[in-house]
């Protein structure tokens, strides 16, 4: 068997022939769980549901393990899919929603009642078996809807935005189960999300999409330490970190001259408010418990976003100063490609 989990080459689909998704490489390594991040509309889904077998790939292959799925019938591609919305039937119980699949494949009603059982006490949903997803909170039916991807043993888990309808708290708490999940099953696992504090909390390794392509595909660390594009730069982290034209009012300390048309990002926690540097104003401050947002005027008009103690922050209307540290600035070319230099 081979090290590979799931592979897509030169992968497209499309809508009444739109193209949604543009030629897709992407391959995971087998018990590896990768995190999908994209916004809205950016083609997440749809990769989805091209791996599962609902919706065809107009070019490329898709494998699973050592198998080239591409042309199967999804009820022979041996994955299992969650949805945000679960599906869960609901004239049906818990039980019989988790053994459902099994049933329909044939699997003697014994064996499926036990597994269900297992499956169950696995995500924590033990004693909620003879109740009816009407009974249920979003955090009991999110978990059934795992149970019953889990119970099907399958080579590939597809989960769709599968915490998206949970609230802030159950959200967090459900996020570490699934990890710890996932270590426990060691099941190759294609996660979609747009939310950036799932995505770096979950991943072995996160793929950004943007508009059907993928701008880059790396670790937590890699997306968040050096980004290979500005949409990158821009879409993981809160606030963005800041963009500017390399040639502006502010210069980070030991900045060689860069080509013409590149710009320098740094992030808000790298900003430095003292007594040295760049005259800036100060527009807006939020704060959030320990932690304070300061947005900076500069004085050619652009705006920069700084986290700084609430303890230390400045007040609405004054001028301060602010540096950057050259260590800590990015590079992007015109094209808003990281520029590595030297
Ligand atoms: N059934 C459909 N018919 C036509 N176009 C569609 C259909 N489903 C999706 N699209 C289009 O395909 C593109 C990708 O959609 P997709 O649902 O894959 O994005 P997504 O990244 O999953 O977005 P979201 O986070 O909003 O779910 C979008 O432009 C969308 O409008």
């Amino acid at each position: 068997m081979s090290g590979i989990g799931l592979e897509l080459a030169g992968v497209s689909a499309a809508y009444r022939g739109t193209t949604v998704l543009h030629e897709v490489d992407l391959t995971v390594t087998r018990g590896e769980l990768l995190v999908v991040l994209g916004p809205s509309g950016a083609g997440k889904s749809t990769l989805l549901r091209v791996v599962a077998g609902l919706q065809p790939a107009i070019t490329g292959r898709v494998r699973i393990g050592d198998r080239d799925v591409t042309t199967l019938r999804p009820g022979r591609r041996n994955v299992s899919m969650v949805f945000q919305s679960y599906a869960l039937f609901p004239h049906l119980t818990v039980r019989d929603n988790i053994t459902f699949g099994l049933e329909v494949r044939d699997t003697p009603r014994a064996v499926a009642r036990d597994r269900a059982a297992a499956a169950a006490a696995v995500v924590g949903c033990a004693h909620l078996l003879d109740r009816r997803p009407g009974q249920l909170s979003g955090g009991e039916r999110q978990r059934v809807a795992l149970a019953r991807a889990m119970v099907r043993e399958p080579d590939l888990f597809l989960l769709d935005e599968p915490l998206s309808n949970l609230d802030q708290e159950l959200r967090t708490e459900t996020r570490g189960e699934l990890k710890a999940l996932h270590l426990r099953l060691g099941v190759t696992t294609v996660h979609v999300t747009h939310d950036q504090t799932e995505a770096l909390v979950l991943a072995d390794r996160i793929a950004v999409m943007r508009a059907g392509r993928l701008e880059q595909v790396g670790t937590p660390d890699q997306i968040w330490r050096t980004p290979a594009t500005l949409f990158v730069a821009r879409f993981v982290g809160s606030p963005p970190m800041n963009v500017l034209p390399a040639d502006g009012p502010l210069r980070p300390a030991g900045m060689p001259v860069l080509p013409a048309g590149a710009r320098i990002g740094f992030r808000p926690e790298a900003v430095r408010v003292g007594q040295d540097g760049t005259d800036v104003t100060v527009e807006r401050v939020d704060v959030v418990g320990e932690d304070a947002y300061a947005y900076l005027r500069l004085a050619g008009g652009d705006r920069i976003a700084v986290r700084l103690p609430a303890a230390g922050r400045p007040a609405v209307g004054t001028t301060v100063r602010c540096t950057v540290a050259w260590a800590d600035t990015h590079v992007f070319d015109e094209a808003g490609h990281r520029t590595v230099l030297g």
